[in-house]
């Protein structure tokens, strides 16, 4: 009977449906089951039970380990000996060692078991041999892991094997100076490594985000014991600390042991992902020795013969170890810092100078593009390009690391001109339109007598068909694109993706914010679409730990990681005099206000530029300043296009003018000559409190200028002065529960200097300008904050335990704290 025919007579369908039922056919014929459940409820319902069985027994088995490490740690705290000692083997099935248990505990979470895996160093907590225990913070010598809080690093053992290492690695494959920059192979780096990981302290441990900082500091601080390590591995690898503790378990060790738990449940994981990329790489190298097949995977564009990706990735171990080892580094460059800036003599004024004795004729590259070179004044080359040209010209991937304004941009323009190559052979990505054009113009000018090679930008805020046009009537092999349009072209099938088919080389300028998770998935996206066969270059002036982490995604393995800025050395200029004043935020604008006026006085030729958060905020300190009867141009995102390149050529070319702008313009512009750059820290902390407390007006005011969102931003805006070795200046304006900040940067040669005395004419003058401003601005400047706010409380708030982070903090300074990484980097941490 048909289904419309039984719908059409209902009561016939409601007489058959019973009958419908009960003879339904399943599989091995109608069975019932006790309860009158089916085959398939009664099959769900016995797995759920085997389950929860299981659960049981393993949440047995997890008592059972963490009531064996208490008792070993009382009987070693006691001076007994350990009631758990290791099972002779003769003896039968006795109680397991720690250790033991785990293997067997790993065993049976990985199919095909752990042995040959466990390190002995991912198991828990163990003592160094070579330390007392007069070094340790509230734990025994037998539970302290080595690198512990109390064991400070270890500098003179350190840094004479570092630098060593460096001078040796240079001079053996690319006789460069030790002592200027490192460029080494992964590979060698990590030998490296080894050599000087033996210590390590509170900040040396692999990638770990803020909140997790803030974790472990509270579990260092508040419980005592753990040490700080420990608790950022637990808060890497397990999120945030559990919340059911007790008090007793602090005083017993019970702490540490709950945690070595968690740490442990940590590493099954990562020991089980070790085996699938174990396989893979065995996979690989099977492949590459003509045995087992290479996995060879088309990319979703599908470029036939010239994509054919060999699946490949990392093992997880090397990657924890080399993080180890970049915190390392980080922790001793920014204790060196100081030291090296009374050595290098910052009083004295001098940098290292950023040209190479080198000249571009001495070095392989077209004599055409040595001619355009002489001809925009580039006679010898500075050291970054120095140091990346005979690295590049090898054809190796490289992630190379150099202060701004050390010419990077031609690094890796150079050598794409050494022939006539068909299209579109060279990919530069950056990530704002304008930084774009200024590559584009800068490879023109190197291409000046290379005929039939040329340079096209693709970038938004320009009609999608216009560029298309474009495109088809200037066929470019180099092209200079921003994510988003790239993207829009690959994915409408306007017939860029085949032409990027023939991709030899891909260049990711401002590397780290590039695969930031802002751009990350475009990113992607775009590298699946180009062939897996390239070069692949990154560069930035900041690379942190997660950006060495990630680039994998971009790099071969073995790529070359250049780094011209050098051990212990400052990441800024240092001839940029780098200040910082600690005011009251309600005082912020006059001070901006009279910093310019000194400023002006004192320069004839100035030209600043002042960060702001947004471009609603930017487009009311322009105006204010403007009504304020300043020299102001401004620049943000809600400009049209045409207007942005117009005051960008503008500012780039005069002098005697100051530039509001957003963050468009922190990275990789390269304006000439900019004396002054005024950044503070004032985003939504201070704006909360204003609103609760001083309502709409305090609130805005207090949008005005805004807080570079992390280290490497504050690094990147202030680059944009005291390029090509020139002097600067950098002011940073702090509120005083902002001050926290200055940790980010404690390596930097920040002065703190007083505030100055301000005119209280200033104060009248800013009240009348904001009042004659149209409301509708501010109104608009103000709920665009308020939604940026809203969005990041109500984040936070389905995060209670950043809520209850926060409130173990004392006073508001934690609530501040909140708000802040709320406000910005939360949204990236969580
Ligand atoms: N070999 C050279 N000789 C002289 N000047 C150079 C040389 N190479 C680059 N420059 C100049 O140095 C300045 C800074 O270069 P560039 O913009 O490439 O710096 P950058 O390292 O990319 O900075 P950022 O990190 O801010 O992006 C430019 O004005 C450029 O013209």
């Amino acid at each position: 009977m048909s289904l419309a025919i039984l719908l059409e007579r209902p009561r016939t369908f409601s007489k058959l449906l019973p009958a419908l039922i009960f003879t339904r056919h399943m599989g091995g014929g109608p069975r019932t089951f006790p309860g009158g459940v089916n085959k398939w409820q009664w099959k769900r319902m016995h797995e759920k039970r085997a389950r929860e069985k299981e659960k049981r027994l393993l949440e047995q088995e997890k008592q059972l380990y963490q009531a064996r490490i208490r008792s070993q740690i009382r009987a070693k705290l006691a001076g007994k000996p350990d009631p758990s000692p290791s099972p002779d083997p003769s003896a039968g099935p006795g109680p397991m060692s720690p250790t033991e248990h785990i293997k067997a505990l790993a065993n049976r979470f990985m199919k095909d078991g752990a042995e040959d895996l466990w390190n002995e160093d991912d198991g828990p907590l163990k003592s160094s041999p070579t330390r007392g225990p007069n070094e340790l913070s509230g734990l025994t010598g037998s539970n302290v892991r080595r690198g512990s809080i109390g064991s400070p690093i270890d500098l003179r053992k350190l840094i004479p094997e570092g630098r060593e290492n460096a001078r040796l690695t240079n001079s053996n494959d690319h006789s460069m100076n030790a002592r200027n920059y490192s460029v080494q192979s992964r590979r060698q780096f990590r030998r490296n490594e080894s050599s000087e990981s033996e210590d390590d302290d509170d900040s040396d441990y692999g990638p770990v985000t803020k909140p997790t900082k803030l974790f472990a500091k509270n579990l260092a601080g508040n419980r005592g014991g753990i040490n700080s390590k420990n608790a950022k591995i637990l808060g890497r690898r397990r999120g945030f600390c559990r919340e059911d503790r007790s008090p007793s378990d602090d005083e017993s060790g019970g702490d540490f042991e709950g945690e070595s738990a968690k740490y442990f449940a940590g590493n099954l994981t990562l020991l089980r992902r070790s085996v699938d990329q174990e396989e893979e790489l065995e996979d690989e190298n099977e492949g590459k020795r003509g045995g087992r097949g290479v996995r060879k995977v088309g990319s979703s564009a599908s470029l036939g013969r010239y994509d054919m990706k060999v699946t490949k990735r990392v093992p997880l171990r090397s990657l924890e170890e080399e993080s180890e080892f970049s915190g390392q580094v980080e922790l001793i460059r920014r204790q060196l810092s100081k030291r090296s800036l009374v050595e290098n003599g910052r009083e004295k004024g001098q940098d290292e100078p950023i040209l190479s004795q080198k000249r571009f004729d001495e070095c392989g590259i077209s004599p055409l593009t040595v001619k355009a070179l002489s001809a925009a004044g580039y006679l010898l080359m500075t050291r970054v390009q120095e140091a990346t040209l005979s690295v590049c010209l090898e054809g190796k991937d490289a992630l190379v690391k150099a202060k701004t304004g050390t010419g990077k941009t031609a690094a890796f323009l150079e050598q794409q001109y050494r022939s006539r190559v068909p299209p579109i052979q060279v990919l530069i990505l950056c990530p704002t339109r304008e930084l774009a054009s200024q590559i584009a113009a800068e490879a023109n000018a190197m291409l000046k007598y290379h005929e039939g090679i040329g340079v096209q930008t693709l970038v938004g805020g320009t009609r999608f068909k216009d560029d298309q046009k474009r495109l088809e009537s200037d066929p470019c092999q180099i092209m200079v694109a921003t994510p988003g349009r790239l993207l829009d072209h690959i994915e409408n099938r306007s017939g860029l993706s085949v032409r990027l088919m023939g991709l030899k080389m891909l260049v990711l300028d401002e590397a780290d914010l590039l695969l930031d998770l802002g751009f990350r998935k475009d990113i992607e996206k775009i590298v699946d679409c180009v062939p897996r066969q390239r070069q692949s270059l990154l560069f930035s002036a900041t690379i942190p730990k997660e950006v060495r982490r990630i680039s994998q995604l971009v790099l071969k393995r073995e790529h070359a990681f250049i780094d011209t800025v050098g051990l212990g050395c400052v990441e800024t200029p240092i001839k940029v005099k780098q200040s910082c004043i600690v005011a009251s935020h309600e005082l912020h604008f006059q001070l901006v206000h009279h910093l310019l006026k000194e400023h002006i006085s004192q320069s004839a030729d100035y030209k600043v530029i002042v960060f702001c958060t947004t471009g609603m905020v930017t487009a009311l300190l322009f105006l204010l300043l403007r009504e304020m009867k300043m020299n102001v141009r401004e620049m943000h995102s809600r400009k049209p296009q045409l207007y942005r390149t117009r005051i960008s050529d503008e500012f780039r070319e005069s002098k005697r003018l100051i530039l509001v702008t957003s963050d468009v313009s922190a990275r990789g512009m390269n304006y000439p000559d900019v004396t002054l750059v005024i950044q503070n820290m004032s985003q939504s902390t201070y704006s909360a409190k204003q609103l609760f407390t001083g309502g709409f007006n305090s609130a805005f005011m207090a949008l005005m200028i805004g807080l570079p969102s992390d280290r490497e931003q504050y690094i990147h805006r202030l680059g944009r002065t005291g390029r090509e070795g020139k002097d600067g200046e950098c002011m940073l304006l702090l509120a005083p529960w902002e001050e926290f900040f200055l940790d980010e940067i404690k390596d930097l040669p920040l002065e703190k200097v007083p505030l100055p005395h301000l005119d209280p004419d200033t104060k009248l003058k800013v009240e009348e300008s904001l009042a004659k401003l149209d409301s509708s601005v501010k109104e608009a400047a103000y709920h665009a904050w308020l939604g940026y706010y809203n969005t990041s409380v109500k984040f936070a708030g389905t995060k209670p335990l950043l809520w209850k982070l926060a409130n173990q903090y004392s006073g508001s300074i934690g609530l501040q704290k909140l708000l802040h990484y709320s406000g910005g980097q939360l949204l990236k941490w969580v």
